[in-house]
């Protein structure tokens, strides 16, 4: 199969877009329409667009966007093991993680199939034998505890889904987690743990990582001060990097998991990155469960019509608000509690991954890429930055998510309804007054509208639907970087500050850097 890569300028449907008459949401808005705007994304989740500033020309102009980009092709082109990472010239592989592919691709003489079904069985394996204590502390112990060190990718994910689902399946064991080289933060995670009974993921893809190498020795450090007689702190230490990484040479921890090079960080969530410790901490059969939710929105992701696409549908329409409406920001709201950690995930899913601005050939384009995101749950939210998005000068599109069931049977009705309810009656006004506005002669309680929003719903926070959800934004991102023709797995805007920092470190400063850090070291 051949494709053209090419900058979205180009797109015949782009300059018709450009030429397009904006719709009005209050104009479009009906409860015909909001029945009919609505895309599967697969495992029982659902993309609702009724809320956007989209008509059936605009539509079908993005569907025609599709097809020019070859967006679909692509994301073939990417399942069969396309060097689509043209910067760091390898593979895209997350989706093989979960058992997605279409045919069987092969790495450096490996199978991809066999190396990472032989990772999860692994981490199964080990998470089994640890939840029948057969596999125990140093001092004879079993471990209750487990805590993952890791940054970036190889924290946020992971973090966002055990919270996601800690609540919808008791943990076998409680899960703790490390990001920040602050050294407040690791001291408090610390503080509250017994270090007999806790087990340590250490998770660096590359094995380099300032921060989690820090945090790892913060960790040793305590363990040996600690002064537990028996205790071997390396021994309460599993690590999860790349085979090519200088952790993986290491033979002392008590177990090493592996993923490869093919699997960028913020999108290894599916892979051993998320695998070991939501087994550990959740059970494999929950990890299991969340992988199909994954796998069942990837397969979705394959249709070609965007009304039976809802990743390809949003990511085209956040291209339309984007390149056409001049909207460059997204918050995403989870009405769940439990989904707390899940818009910082996304940050790092969205902004990394297409925050560029060289095309995948590296020249320079002339429109904007990716979004600003941000977010937190409702209604905590609209208690706090939500006069903004209904009053401010600058519109940002909302991203709302929510589910009809409460994870935990133990609601209760007070003045009428049930806090579920109130949840949803919140979370359905909000999308109401964002979209329809309210007249007021008095300027001030005057609400214009017209702030675009979507609702990806299902029935219950599951670990299907957790997948489905996670997947669904791997796979917008994927599409949207297609759209605009960048590269969007790779992230050499992280590298600046990192060398600048070592510089600071090894004090080899020049006056504008030696200056700042006067003001802090
Ligand atoms: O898993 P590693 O190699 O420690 O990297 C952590 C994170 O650092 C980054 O490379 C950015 O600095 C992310 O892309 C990655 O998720």
């Amino acid at each position: 199969m051949s494709v053209n890569y090419v900058n979205l300028d180009k797109s015949d449907n782009f300059k018709k877009l450009l030429e397009t008459p904006v719709c009005q949401i209050k104009e479009e808005l009906s409860s015909d329409r909001i029945k009919k705007y609505s895309a599967s994304a697969g495992a029982g989740l659902v993309y609702n667009f009724a809320g956007k500033k989209v008509n059936n020309t605009i539509l079908t102009l993005l569907q025609g966007l599709a097809d020019e980009q070859q967006l679909i092709e692509k994301y073939k082109l990417l399942l069969n093991g396309d060097v689509i990472n043209t910067g760091e010239k390898r593979m895209v592989l997350h989706h093989h993680t979960r058992g997605m592919k279409l045919d069987d691709v092969v790495s450096e003489g490996q199978d991809m199939t066999k190396f990472y079904d032989g990772e999860k069985k692994k981490i199964y394996d080990f998470a089994k034998k640890v939840h029948n204590k057969e596999i125990l502390g140093s001092t004879g112990k079993p471990f209750d505890t487990v805590v993952q060190v890791g940054i970036g990718g190889s924290d946020l994910g992971p973090r966002a889904i055990y919270l996601a689902l800690k609540n919808y399946n008791k943990p076998v064991l409680n899960a703790h987690f490390i990001a920040n080289v602050d050294p407040d933060d690791a001291n408090n995670v610390l503080s509250s743990l017994n270090f007999e009974t806790t087990l340590f993921v250490l998770v660096s893809k590359s094995g380099t990582t300032q921060e989690t190498l820090t945090n790892q020795k913060f960790v040793l450090n305590k363990m040996e001060k600690a002064n537990i007689s028996g205790l071997v702190p390396l021994k309460h230490f599993v690590s999860v990097t790349s085979a090519t990484s200088p952790l993986a040479a290491d033979t002392n921890y008590l177990s090493s998991f592996f993923i490869d090079n093919n699997i960028g960080g913020r999108f290894s969530s599916s892979s051993a990155v998320g695998g070991c410790i939501l087994s550990l901490a959740l059970g494999p059969e929950i990890f299991e469960r969340f992988l199909s939710g994954a796998r069942e929105a990837d397969k979705q992701a394959l249709n070609s019509n965007i009304f039976e696409n809802a990743a390809l549908l949003d990511a085209l329409i956040g291209v339309y608000e984007n390149n056409v409406l001049n909207m460059k920001n997204t918050a995403v709201i989870p009405y769940s509690e439990s989904m707390s950690r899940f818009p910082a995930h996304l940050q790092q899913l969205d902004m990394e991954s297409n925050g560029k601005s060289v095309n995948r050939f590296g020249d320079r384009v002339s429109y904007s890429t990716g979004v600003s995101i941000f977010g937190e749950p409702g209604t905590n939210s609209q208690h706090s930055f939500f006069q903004y998005i209904h009053q401010a000068t600058s519109i940002i599109p909302v991203q709302f998510i929510g589910f009809r069931k409460p994870q935990i049977d133990a609601d209760m009705e007070y003045q009428g309804s049930t806090s579920g309810k109130k949840l949803n009656a919140n979370l359905v006004a909000q999308m109401t007054a964002m979209g329809v506005g309210k007249d007021d002669e008095n300027k001030n309680k005057n609400f214009d509208g017209e702030r675009p929003t979507s609702l990806l719903h299902a029935d219950q926070l599951t670990p299907e639907t957790m997948g489905a959800i996670l997947a669904h934004f791997e796979n917008k991102v994927m599409f949207q970087g297609f759209t605009w023709n960048i590269n969007s797995f790779d992230q050499e805007g992280v590298q600046l500050g990192k060398l600048l920092a070592n510089k600071v470190l090894n004090n080899q400063m020049d006056d504008v850097l030696k200056s700042y850090a006067d003001l802090m070291i």
